[in-house]
């Protein structure tokens, strides 16, 4: 078996930016089938180079597989601040402004970045767009009172820069979705965000919602991946780009177990 063309892209990303990570370094570990790429990158560069490092994952799940992987885990509170962390996106703008929450994990993951001296972010090039919105953001609510909470969302929504106004709560089978802190999260329907900005004030200002997958002025490098191996690395300090190309032969049969 060999990996999709997208899964390549995720994979080219993810291999790119395990280079960033050196030896000492305390580093976040982010979420999603992006990240896992990555958090297995990193366990063969803990198994064949020596690397060692400590990881702080974002969830669950991330925190599982670099155990699996060998990787040491401590946690935020143990780490305090990060050196890196290194997480996937839904969606990134032009000026790497993002959304994040597909797969549940917003609030870890933005505490965490925000905790690091540096936030890359790995994607494959279909996350690129020139306004945020066409992904559904991601809203983190406490359950107490949930629906209270989403109607103030909607009403708040009235008033935003924003082309769709539908919510919808995240479902897991025929119960909501839970996320790892016991919340539960409301997907809103926006198509276009005008004034994410605002936007984000505006929602983590009702009571009862926690975080928003906004994630503005965090991100300082993305690491863009296309299926044929060529990693685009965008920094926003210099403003510079440079282009490299990943060897994938060794992806293929390492990372396929984990292909979407
Ligand atoms: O909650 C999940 C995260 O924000 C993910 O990083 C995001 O959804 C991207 O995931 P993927 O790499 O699977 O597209």
């Amino acid at each position: 078996m060999t990996l999709t063309p997208l899964d390549r892209a995720k994979c080219a990303a993810a291999c790119r930016a395990a280079d960033f990570v050196e030896g000492g370094m305390k580093v976040g570990l982010g979420t999603g089938s992006t990240a896992a790429f990555l958090i297995r990158r990193l366990g063969e560069r803990w198994r064949e180079e020596g690397l060692r490092f400590r990881g702080v994952p974002t969830s669950t799940r991330t925190a599982d597989l670099a155990r699996e992987e060998g990787i040491e885990v401590i946690s935020l509170e143990e780490a305090r601040w990060l050196d890196l962390t290194i997480d996937g996106a839904d969606e990134v703008d032009g000026s790497l402004n993002l959304i994040k929450g597909g797969g549940g994990a917003l609030l870890q993951e933005k505490i965490v970045a925000t905790a690091s001296d540096r936030m890359v972010v790995i994607a494959d090039a279909g996350k690129r767009v020139e306004t945020l919105g066409a992904f559904p953001l991601p809203v983190e609510v406490v359950p107490f009172g949930w629906t209270a909470t989403r109607a103030l969302i909607e009403e708040v929504l009235v008033g935003m820069d924003v082309l769709g106004r539908t919510t919808s709560l995240r479902m897991n089978g025929d119960m909501p979705f839970v996320t790892d802190e016991g919340h539960y999260i409301i997907d809103l329907h926006l198509n276009r965000i005008g004034n994410a900005r605002q936007l984000s004030l505006v929602l983590n200002q009702i009571p009862g919602v926690v975080e928003n997958g906004l994630f503005l002025d965090i991100c300082d490098t993305l690491v863009m991946g296309h299926g044929d191996g060529r990693v685009e690395v965008h920094d926003l300090a210099s403003g510079g780009t440079e282009e490299t190309r990943v060897d994938l032969a060794e992806g293929d049969n390492v990372f396929t177990d984990i292909a979407d």
